[in-house]
């Protein structure tokens, strides 16, 4: 008997484009949201666009709240629910990057309540998916979350973002080769859940982007177009796949296991393309893709060396070494590497001198 089942959850509004910020609040009314809402953001995005939004919800006649959150962590989550639950809130809108939009997705699947994605920066590609990203203790989880309900990319407030913002989203899309290259890995050793169709969409947005990259320059909009295009599709992979498999791999153990030992270090997007160099090299050798995805690394401007990151190179081979332990996430690094291996790996790809 076949007994199989899936669920898939998507956003229903994907809106795109030029000043569509000032939409969010037609996109509440389309949702049939009701109540105040409580905007989710952090510093810097609160200045570029939450203000501007409450500003918007006001001059409609709601009233709404709103919670500045500095960091990616569970004590911001419970902060931000219990703001939520202080201002008798009714949904949740997240304003900002990555960290923001996940403590907004993680409170509203704990506050059962709809949520809206406002990305201020092509940052990452949590802007759509139903998962969370949240380092506790020595690890790291991947967090089942509520996905959007819709999502309001702003391409001008995304192109007016600093450029490396940008940049970093494009590697973390980068990074989805090795990602799917662990996935498929995985499948073959440990029989893990395998999603043919999100494995495909993960690898084809990395290979569109990549073709488009001489779209993809400084202050041009077009530029925050592909890459949130992009960005979106990645995360409607993880979406499909109900796990970030197709979308973080051994690459993202790296980076994950960098933001602990260097926790002022790089950006996410930076860090997880640094890895995908060295794991593409792990998979296939002298002969594999490791040279393409540094190149293609290198024509968007994003970081292809420590150095370019700001990481020294101890750090690059502790997390090396140590980023298997980060999650029960079988990947190419196995049971870990061995320092040697570590080092080898990191100087014939020219991430290390
Ligand atoms: N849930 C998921 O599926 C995914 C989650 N992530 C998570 O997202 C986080 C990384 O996202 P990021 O956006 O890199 O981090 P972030 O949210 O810390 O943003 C990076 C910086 O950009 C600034 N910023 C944002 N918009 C700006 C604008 N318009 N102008 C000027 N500054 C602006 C922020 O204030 C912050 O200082 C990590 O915690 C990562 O694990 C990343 C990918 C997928
Ligand atoms: O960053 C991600 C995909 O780009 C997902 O994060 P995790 O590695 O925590 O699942
Ligand atoms: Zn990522």
């Amino acid at each position: 008997m076949f007994e199989k089942s899936t669920w898939i959850r998507l956003p229903r509004n994907v809106v795109v484009g030029h000043g569509v910020r000032s939409s969010v609040v037609e996109v509440v009314d389309d949702l049939h949201l009701q109540g105040r809402p409580l905007l989710v953001t952090s510093p810097t995005p609160r200045e570029v666009a939450a203000d501007p939004v409450a500003a918007d919800f006001e001059a409609a006649g709601i009233d709404p709240a709103i919670v500045t959150i500095e960091t990616a962590t569970f004590d911001s989550v419970e902060r931000v629910i219990e703001t939520a639950e202080a201002e008798e809130v009714s949904y949740l809108v997240g304003v900002g990057g990555g960290k923001a939009i996940d403590i907004a997705k993680m409170a509203s699947d704990h506050l059962e309540m709809g949520f809206l994605s406002v990305p201020t920066a092509a940052s990452h590609d949590g802007i759509v998916s139903n998962r969370g990203s949240v380092p506790e203790g020595d690890t790291r989880h991947s967090v089942a979350a509520e996905p959007p309900l819709a999502v309001v990319a702003d391409t001008e407030i995304l192109a007016e973002a600093p450029w490396e913002l940008t940049t970093a989203g494009c590697a973390d899309i980068i990074s989805n080769y090795t990602a799917v290259m662990d996935w498929r890995l995985a499948t073959r050793l440990k029989d893990v859940e395998y999603s043919e169709y999100a494995a495909a969409l993960s690898e084809m947005t990395a290979e569109i982007l990549v073709d488009n990259a001489d779209l993809i320059r400084p202050g041009l909009e077009e530029s925050a177009w592909v890459v949130t295009k992009a960005l979106m599709s990645s995360g409607v992979a993880m979406s499909i796949a109900d796990s970030s498999r197709p979308a973080s791999g051994a690459e993202h153990l790296f980076s994950h296991q960098l933001d602990r030992l260097e926790p002022n270090g790089a950006l996410h997007g930076h860090q997880v393309g640094v890895g995908s160099i060295m794991t593409a090299y792990l998979h296939g050798g002298e002969d594999g893709v490791w040279r393409d995805i540094r190149d293609a690394l290198a024509s968007i401007d994003a970081p292809t060396t420590a150095a370019e990151l700001g990481i020294d190179d101890e750090t690059v081979i502790e997390a090396l070494t140590t980023c298997h332990e980060i999650r029960d996430r079988y990947t190419i690094l196995g049971d870990g590497m061995n320092e040697r291996a570590a080092h080898e790996v990191a100087r014939k790809t020219g991430v290390i001198d």
